[in-house]
């Protein structure tokens, strides 16, 4: 088959002959915008979602419920809520008018984690057939704690016995729940699927995670947050409950108003773009409280040598002029790495970055594409067994291979604000979660 040209074609990084002073709007949240679509096609009454991000992801989500029977309706609003009375902000609202879950249905799930992991207990309560498929790098994903505890809980899913994709789910209506042991230590989206579909489970579920580590624990705490927010009663670890244990009773969801936030880990290379040109950036609706791990970034960045202030407008982030180096355990906030280790290239000592072994089955292996890519550009970045050594070192131009992951193609932008010539493979990949990114990069830079 030929390369599909978008995939080989080479976009020109700009590069930041000063320092950047921009107002960046960023779209909504991928995580926050996926789970209102499943809680609500889980509900008992139709909802609303506000700006909700329109990207891969969260298409691939919408059709995919789409097919088992969710009635999705787009429209543009008038009466958005939030944005500071900011007009800009009023804009698309998606309506969701729950029904009967059906199969057969076929879902691509692209490689969306949130779909690929998210959609399969809610298929279990489907009544019919559901079929799973996607890209080829979905099919090295894990999945098995979401397949096991199905199985477990009283599914019968059809797959090749990899605990991967592709499989099939046979939805028979209803599903038993109950308790269930998981090894979520490669991804905590395993535990944030059985409980998002858990109070619709004849018994709940409870979800007991039995492996070594857990990663990316702010999204779970997100699941819980979201899962309260329309009514369902969940016990958690933080909430007197046992270590590692989340329990969810059964019962019906509400339908929700919901505005999106911005997406705080989208946010990461236009506050890297100040810190990178000692400039300053503006993000309006940055959330004063949210469960989103790009919320760390106000104190990563700021220890890397940036200010920043919340206000009730948004963040003001701005950079000294010095970019340091950083020691910081990621594993709470694996996918800020990327954006992370392109900073932590260009800072004035070295960095460590922990905790993210689990980034090897992310939409590639991110540790070893982060290493060959920088170190390509003359850097001098090492795998550890759990993240990044990086040496910052003068670099120079040349292509960044991106491996279609969105995160990649940010990553690489922020290099080329600094070096000139760096040229990024398949920018567009970025779509999976931030279809505008290439216009809003251009534009904070006034081009
Ligand atoms: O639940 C979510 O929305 C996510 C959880 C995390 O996954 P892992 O725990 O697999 O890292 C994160 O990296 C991903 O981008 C989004
Ligand atoms: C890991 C990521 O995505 P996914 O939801 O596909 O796991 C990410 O967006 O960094």
């Amino acid at each position: 088959m030929a390369p599909n040209p978008a995939h080989t074609a080479l976009w020109p990084a700009p590069h930041a002959s000063e320092a950047v002073d921009a107002t960046v709007h960023v779209p909504g949240s991928k995580s926050v915008t996926n789970r209102a679509l499943v809680l609500a096609a889980l509900a008992s009454e139709p909802g609303w979602l506000r700006r909700p991000l329109r990207s891969r992801d969260t298409l691939l989500m919408a059709e995919a419920l789409r097919a088992m029977g969710v009635e999705i309706e787009e429209t543009v609003s008038s009466s958005s809520t939030g944005g500071a009375g900011n007009p800009d902000l009023t804009g698309e609202a998606w309506r969701v008018l729950p029904d009967g879950l059906r199969g057969p249905a076929t879902v691509d799930v692209g490689n969306a984690g949130t779909v690929m992991r998210f959609l399969p207990p809610l298929a279990a309560l489907a009544d019919g057939p559901v079929r799973f498929d996607g890209d080829p790098r979905s099919y090295e994903r894990p999945l098995h704690g979401v397949i096991d505890a199905l199985r477990v809980l009283g599914a019968r899913i059809d797959d090749d016995g990899r605990g991967a994709l592709p499989l099939t789910v046979h939805g028979g209506g209803a599903l038993d729940g109950g308790p269930v042991e998981i090894d979520a230590s490669s991804s905590s989206q395993f535990v944030s699927a059985l409980l998002l579909s858990g109070p619709r489970f004849n018994q709940g579920v409870e979800v007991r995670h039995i492996g070594s580590s857990l990663p990316s624990l702010p999204h779970i705490r997100m699941t819980v947050d979201m899962l309260r927010a329309v009514g369902a009663q969940v016990d958690t670890p933080e909430s007197g409950g046992e270590p590692n244990v989340w329990r969810v009773t059964p019962g019906a969801l509400l339908g929700r108003d919901l505005t999106i936030e911005p997406d705080l880990s989208n946010a990461q290379p236009f506050l890297a773009a100040a810190l990178v040109t000692g400039g300053r950036v503006l993000i309006p609706d940055w959330p004063a409280r949210t469960t989103q791990p790009g919320d760390r970034l106000r104190e990563i960045f700021t220890e890397m040598g940036g200010s920043c202030e919340l206000t009730d407008y948004g963040l003001v982030f701005t950079g000294s002029g010095s970019i340091h180096g950083i020691d910081v355990d990621l594993g709470d906030v694996g996918e800020l790495t990327p954006g992370i280790a392109a900073v932590a290239a260009l800072a004035d000592s070295p960095s460590t970055l922990r905790g993210v072994s689990h980034l090897r089955l992310h939409e590639t292996d991110r540790l070893a594409a982060l290493t060959k890519e920088i170190n390509e550009l003359g850097g001098d970045v090492t795998e550890t067994a759990d993240g990044l050594h990086i040496r910052p070192r003068r670099l120079h131009g040349g292509i960044f291979h991106t491996y279609d992951d969105h995160r990649m193609a940010t990553a690489g932008a922020i290099i080329g604000l600094a070096v000139e010539g760096v040229q990024i493979e398949n920018v567009a990949t970025t779509a999976k979660t931030m279809p505008d990114f290439p216009e809003l990069w251009t534009g904070m830079l006034g081009a």
